[in-house]
C-alpha cells in the first residue's frame, strides 16, 4: 500500500514569486522523512506539493515532477482529488469537525467515498482509531463532538481521520506543535507505529522530534529572506545529525543559526 515519492528538479512558485527551488529527493515507502530547516526556507510550501494542496492557493503552481510510483501526480490525467485521497494530511492545528461527532469525524472522508453500509463504517471507524491508539479513550463516547477532547485527543482523531480513507502517504505539517509533552510523545509512538503501513513525511522545528521519529532527515534553507528555499541535504537521520556533509546543516542542527 505504502508507496514511494520521487521528487525530479520541483520549483514551487507563489505567483512570481519563487518559494522552493530545484529539489529532488527519494521517499522511500514505510518510512518516515522529516523536514528541518529556518522558517520561511519553505518546509511546509513543498510538503504541500506532495498532494497538490499548493495549488489550492490562489497563484499557488510548480514546476518539475513528483511522483508516487509509477504516477504522476501533476500529470493532466490525474484528478487532485484523488491525489488528496491517496496522499493524507494532518495539519498544525489539530482541526475536527467541530459540530461532527467522534465517529461522524472519522466516518467523513469514508462517506464522501460513497460508503453507505452502517456496519462497514461502524468497522473502519474502529480499525482507524485503534490505529490512531485513540480508540480506548473514546469507544464509549463515539456521538459526542470531537471537539470536546483534549488537544491531545483531537490530533490523534485527526490522523485517525486521515488514515480511514486508506491513504498511501501521510504528510504532517507541525502535528505536536500546538500539543503539550505528554500528547507529543503519544503522536510520535503513534508515528513509528504507523510506518509499517504508509509513506510518513513530518515537518518539525523540533529537532530532537526529527532524531526521535524519522528514518531520514532533510534540510532545507534559504540563502536570504526573499530567496527561494532549497533543499541541502537529505541522509538517514542519525548521519545528519551526527555527521552531516554540508556546514549550514551543522551549523543548525548545533544551534549555530535558525
Ligand atoms: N500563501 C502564501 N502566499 C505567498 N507566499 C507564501 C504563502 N505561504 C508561504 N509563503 C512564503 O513562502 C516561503 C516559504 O514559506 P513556508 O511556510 O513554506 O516556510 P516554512 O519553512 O514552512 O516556514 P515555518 O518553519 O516558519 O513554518 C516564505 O517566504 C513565505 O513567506
Amino acid at each position: 500500500m505504502a508507496k514511494r515519492i520521487d521528487v525530479k528538479d520541483l520549483n514551487v512558485y507563489y505567483g512570481s514569486f519563487k518559494a522552493v527551488e530545484d529539489v529532488s529527493m527519494t521517499v522511500e515507502p514505510r518510512s518516515v522523512t522529516a523536514f528541518i530547516g529556518p522558517s520561511g526556507c519553505g518546509k511546509s510550501t513543498f510538503l504541500r506539493t506532495l498532494n497538490r494542496m499548493h495549488e489550492v492557493i490562489p497563484g499557488g503552481r510548480v514546476e518539475g515532477s513528483v511522483m508516487l510510483d509509477d504516477d504522476d501526480l501533476y500529470s493532466s490525467k490525474m484528478d487532485p482529488v484523488n491525489v488528496r485521497r491517496t496522499v493524507g494530511m494532518v495539519f498544525q492545528r489539530p482541526n475536527p469537525f467541530p459540530t461532527m461527532s467522534i465517529f461522524d469525524n472519522v466516518a467523513a472522508g469514508m462517506r464522501l467515498n460513497g460508503v453507505r453500509n452502517r456496519k462497514v463504517l461502524a468497522e473502519s471507524v474502529e480499525k482507524s482509531l485503534r490505529g490512531a491508539n485513540l480508540w480506548n479513550e473514546v469507544k464509549d463516547r463515539l456521538d459526542k463532538p470531537g471537539a470536546g477532547l483534549s488537544g491531545g485527543q483531537q490530533q490523534r482523531l485527526c490522523i485517525a481521520r486521515a488514515i480511514a480513507v486508506e491513504p498511501q502517504v501521510l504528510l504532517m505539517d507541525e502535528p505536536c506543535s500546538a500539543l503539550d509533552p505528554i500528547s507529543t510523545l503519544a503522536i510520535e509512538d503513534l508515528i513509528g507505529e504507523l510506518k509499517s503501513s504508509f509513506t510518513i513525511v513530518i515537518v518539525t522545528h523540533n529537532m530532537q522530534q526529527a532524531a526521535r521519529v524519522s528514518d531520514k532527515t532533510a534540510f532545507f534553507n534559504l540563502a536570504a529572506t526573499g530567496k527561494p528555499g532549497r533543499l541541502i541535504e537529505i541522509d538517514d537521520t542519525a548521519t545528519i545529525f551526527s555527521n552531516p556533509t554540508q556546514k549550514a546543516t551543522e551549523d543548525y542542527i548545533s544551534g549555530r543559526f535558525g
